[in-house]
């Protein structure tokens, strides 16, 4: 029978009332909101982020377990440099527009930050003597995005010197790119520090692998406090970028020591990834190999490719300048294809035809309660970007420093 239009606003006001409460849960002891970032929003109607807003001003103080002397807090930066949160911003658009694979390095790079000892941005420091650098760790060999961090972090020294953490700077910019590749918003707290230290050895031993099967991955995500659900929602994440051949080399030609492919693999997609990524390039290799769509890409080992570009090049103009100027070497890759209204769905959907690219990603239809969330997430893109929010929010105050610990950088990639 078709619903009255009483109805129907009723069902909507419902599933508004779901998902702020859903939002709600999950952050239940935030202090406040970002003002700022939500009415912003492109994401959320403004009757959803007025309502989420009302919800979460009301909100307890948040008291993590993890938190040291300080919490984060509802735009930190407001005295401090009220224009923080909105140069962030505007820069990772900018940089966006210039080259939408910023996006995905950013998420990224926040990723690999947040799971190796919190979010404190030691994955951007460089290796001094006595201390080598994550960024240098197998597991980040194809990080990008440094310098995007580094452009942001140079326009806000100039603003406000020595205040806006480069931690701060990392899951805010990766909020920016979530939404810009057409993932939902989710309001952050700020206030983190950056760490004195890098920790090489943890993001050898502790970023998931790419061949891990489903026990290890969900192990290695439940030890940060992320039971299946959330796993599975991240790990949507993949719908956007590129993930070059080496890291799947081994499910074409040679799985587990024999001279065949992955039996899991749909043929149809197999002889496809076979077309992108040759047999010639081993699953060791970091030679630059042929790209799915021709492009030019970033290759693992190559310095990011903003690496030219300096704060006083902070316009548009010269950044098309000098991006222009060849990135050299580009390794092979090959991506999902979603665009941004498939944030996640598309992801989940190839999952469900054995076209998962990283066996870890296919690895999720293994199990019977992931494999539900993938079908889940395959068939409501509302449902998951919900999911994803939540998800992001709890990654980004992972084991967070507050004042009095940590420092604020001056420059992202050295301790002050
Ligand atoms: C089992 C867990 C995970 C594994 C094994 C994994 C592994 C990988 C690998 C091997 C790549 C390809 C990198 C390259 O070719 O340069 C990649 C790309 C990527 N990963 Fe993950 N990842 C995992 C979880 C996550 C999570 C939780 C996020 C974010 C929330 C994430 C975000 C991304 C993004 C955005 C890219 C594309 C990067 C780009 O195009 O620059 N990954 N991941
Ligand atoms: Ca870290």
């Amino acid at each position: 029978m078709p619903m009255s239009i009483f109805e129907s606003a009723i069902m909507r006001k419902l599933s508004l009332f779901t998902f702020v409460l859903c939002v709600w849960i999950s952050v239940k002891k935030t202090t406040h909101l970002n003002h700022f970032s939500l009415s912003s929003s492109s994401s959320l109607s403004s009757e959803t982020s007025w309502i989420l807003q009302d919800i979460l001003l009301d909100s307890e103080d948040f008291e993590d377990d993890e938190a040291p002397a300080r919490s984060l807090e509802y735009d930190f930066y407001r005295e401090t440099c009220p224009e923080a949160e909105k140069i962030i911003r505007d820069k990772v658009h900018q940089l966006f527009k210039i080259k939408a694979a910023v996006a995905p390095a950013l998420l990224r790079l926040a990723f690999h930050d947040c799971f190796i000892e919190g979010c404190d941005a030691s994955v951007l420091l460089d290796p001094v003597e006595g201390m080598d650098s994550e960024k240098d760790s197998p597991p980040n060999e194809s990080l990008k995005g440094f310098d995007a961090i580094d452009i942001i972090k140079s326009e806000l020294e100039e603003v406000c010197p020595g205040v806006v953490s480069c931690a701060d700077i990392l899951v805010l910019a990766a909020r920016e790119a979530v939404l810009l590749t057409g993932g939902p918003f989710y309001p952050l707290n700020t206030g983190r520090r950056d760490s004195t230290a890098s920790f090489s050895d943890s993001a050898t031993n502790d970023l998931p692998s790419p061949n891990a099967d489903l026990s290890e991955t969900l192990a290695s995500f439940s030890s940060r406090g992320f039971d299946e659900r959330e796993t599975v929602s991240l790990l949507g994440a993949h719908s956007i970028g590129q993930i070059h051949c080496k890291f799947f080399q081994n499910r074409l030609y040679s799985f587990g020591g024999t001279d065949e492919p992955d039996p899991t693999f749909d043929s149809e997609f197999l002889n496809r990834m076979r077309s992108k990524c040759s047999k010639s390039h081993s699953s060791t290799s970091t030679a630059p190999s042929p790209s799915f769509d021709g492009s030019p890409l970033p290759t693992a080992q190559s310095p990011s490719f903003y690496s030219s570009l300096s704060s006083e090049a902070a316009t548009s103009a010269s950044f098309e300048k000098l991006l222009s100027s060849s990135p050299k070497d580009q390794g092979m890759a090959v991506s999902y294809e979603g665009t941004g209204a498939d944030f996640g769905t598309v992801y989940y959907r190839s999952l469900l035809q054995g076209k998962g690219i990283l066996y870890a990603d296919q690895q999720l239809m293994a199990g019977e309660e992931t494999g539900l969330w993938v079908r889940a997430y395959a068939s409501d893109a509302s449902l998951y970007q919900r999911d994803f929010a939540i998800a992001m929010m709890k990654l980004s105050k992972l084991h967070v420093l507050t004042a009095p610990r940590g420092q604020i950088r001056k420059n992202c990639s050295k301790v002050a």
